[in-house]
C-alpha cells in the first residue's frame, strides 16, 4: 500500500516526447497542463494546480482502520485518506469545475408510474471493461483494440478528466484494487441525501470493491445489515448499525461480502453544517456494458447541465450562465 509514483509525474510529459494535441478530435491526453476535453464534455475541465497536486501525492493521510468486526462487514476507513493541506482546495476545486446533473427519471411498478427526482447533483465517467477510451478519445474494444461498433452503447461513455484520473490511480495504488469508473455526487446542503442502498448490481462482478472519498461538510454515513430471514440466524452476534460522520478528506473501501449483505445510505441532515455542500467521488469497476448503460441514465440522464456559479454559491443552469 504505498504511492511511490507521485501525481506530478502523472502530468508531467515524459522527459523525451513532446505533448502531443490531437486536434482532429478535440481531446488533450492528461499529461499536460491542458485541460481535459471530449467531445462529450459539455466544457473543459481544467488541470489541478500544481501545488494541489503535490500535497495529494502524500495520500493516504493515515493508516487505515479495518472494520470487519460484524457479519459480512469489510471496510478500510482512512479518517483522513486526503492530506490536510489538500482537502480544501480539491473539494473546491472539482465543485467549481465539474459539470453537474439533477437526474429524473420515471420508474413503473405494475400499472403505477412514480416520477423520481434524485436528491443530489451527479455526474459520471468511464467505461466498463469490454472498452476502452483510445489515446485520441475515441472508444476501442479492449480485446481487439478495433473501434467499437457502433451500437454497443445506447449512451455516450466519456472518460475521466485528468483530475479524476489522478485520483483514480492514487487511489488504486493504496489500495491494491482497480476501477475503471468514477461517480460522484453533490450535495448541496443537508437537505440533499441518498436513501439506503447497496452497490451490488451483476454488472460489478461478485464481491465489488468500491472507494468512497468525502469532501466538504462532515455528514453521517450510515450502514445496516439487510435484513436476515429467522431460519438463517449464524451463532454470530445480530449486527448491529454503523455509523461514520464522514468528514472531508475521509476515504471508505467498501469490499468483500459488504455490498451483497449491507445497505448504507447519507441521510438529510439538519443543524450543523447543513448549509454546506458535500462531494462524494466514488470509484468502481464495472465489468459489462449494461453498467455503463445504466450508470449513465441514472447519473447523467438526458437533462440540463448544472455548473457552480460563485457569485450565487450555488449550482446553476450552465445554459443560464453561458447566456445561450
Ligand atoms: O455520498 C456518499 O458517501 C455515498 C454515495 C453512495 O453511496 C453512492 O453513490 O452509491
Ligand atoms: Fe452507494
Amino acid at each position: 500500500m504505498s504511492n511511490k509514483r507521485t501525481l506530478h509525474d502523472f502530468f508531467s510529459p515524459p522527459a523525451t516526447k513532446k505533448i502531443k494535441v490531437d486536434t482532429t478530435t478535440n481531446l488533450t491526453t492528461s499529461t499536460c497542463d491542458a485541460a481535459s476535453t471530449h467531445e462529450t464534455y459539455p466544457f473543459p475541465v481544467p488541470q489541478p494546480p500544481r501545488e494541489l497536486l503535490d500535497f495529494l501525492s502524500f495520500a493516504p493521510a493515515s493508516e487505515p482502520r479495518t472494520m470487519n468486526d460484524q457479519l459480512d462487514l469489510d471496510l478500510l476507513y482512512f479518517p483522513p485518506y486526503i492530506p490536510k493541506e489538500a482537502e480544501k482546495d480539491l473539494f473546491l476545486f472539482l465543485r467549481r469545475e465539474l459539470f453537474f446533473y439533477r437526474v429524473q427519471y420515471k420508474i413503473k411498478r405494475g400499472a403505477i408510474e412514480t416520477q423520481i427526482n434524485t436528491p443530489r447533483y451527479t455526474t459520471v465517467f468511464g467505461v466498463d471493461e469490454s472498452s476502452r477510451f483510445a489515446s485520441d478519445g475515441s472508444l476501442v474494444d479492449a480485446q481487439t483494440n478495433r473501434s467499437i461498433p457502433k451500437d454497443r452503447y445506447a449512451c455516450r461513455p466519456r472518460p475521466l478528466p485528468g483530475c479524476l484520473d489522478a485520483l483514480r490511480q492514487l487511489t488504486e495504488s493504496c489500495t491494491g484494487e482497480t476501477f475503471n469508473f468514477c461517480l460522484v455526487n453533490y450535495y448541496a446542503s443537508g437537505n440533499d441525501s441518498i436513501s439506503y442502498h447497496s452497490d451490488d448490481e451483476r454488472f460489478l462482478g461478485p464481491e465489488p470493491a468500491i472507494a468512497s472519498i468525502s469532501l466538504g461538510a462532515t455528514r453521517d454515513f450510515l450502514m445496516k445489515h439487510k435484513p436476515i430471514p429467522p431460519s438463517t440466524i449464524a451463532p454470530v452476534a445480530e449486527p448491529r448499525p454503523l455509523k461514520l460522520p464522514l468528514a472531508s478528506g475521509d476515504m471508505v473501501l467498501m469490499r468483500g461480502h459488504t455490498q451483497a449483505n449491507w445497505l448504507h445510505s447519507i441521510p438529510k441532515r439538519k443543524g450543523a453544517q447543513s448549509d454546506k455542500g458535500r462531494i462524494n467521488i466514488t470509484f468502481r469497476k464495472t465489468m459489462v456494458r449494461g453498467g455503463t448503460e445504466n450508470y449513465y441514465r441514472y447519473n447523467v440522464g438526458d437533462g440540463e447541465v448544472f455548473k457552480w456559479n460563485e457569485g450565487k454559491r450555488a449550482m446553476v443552469p450552465w445554459a443560464e450562465v453561458e447566456g445561450r
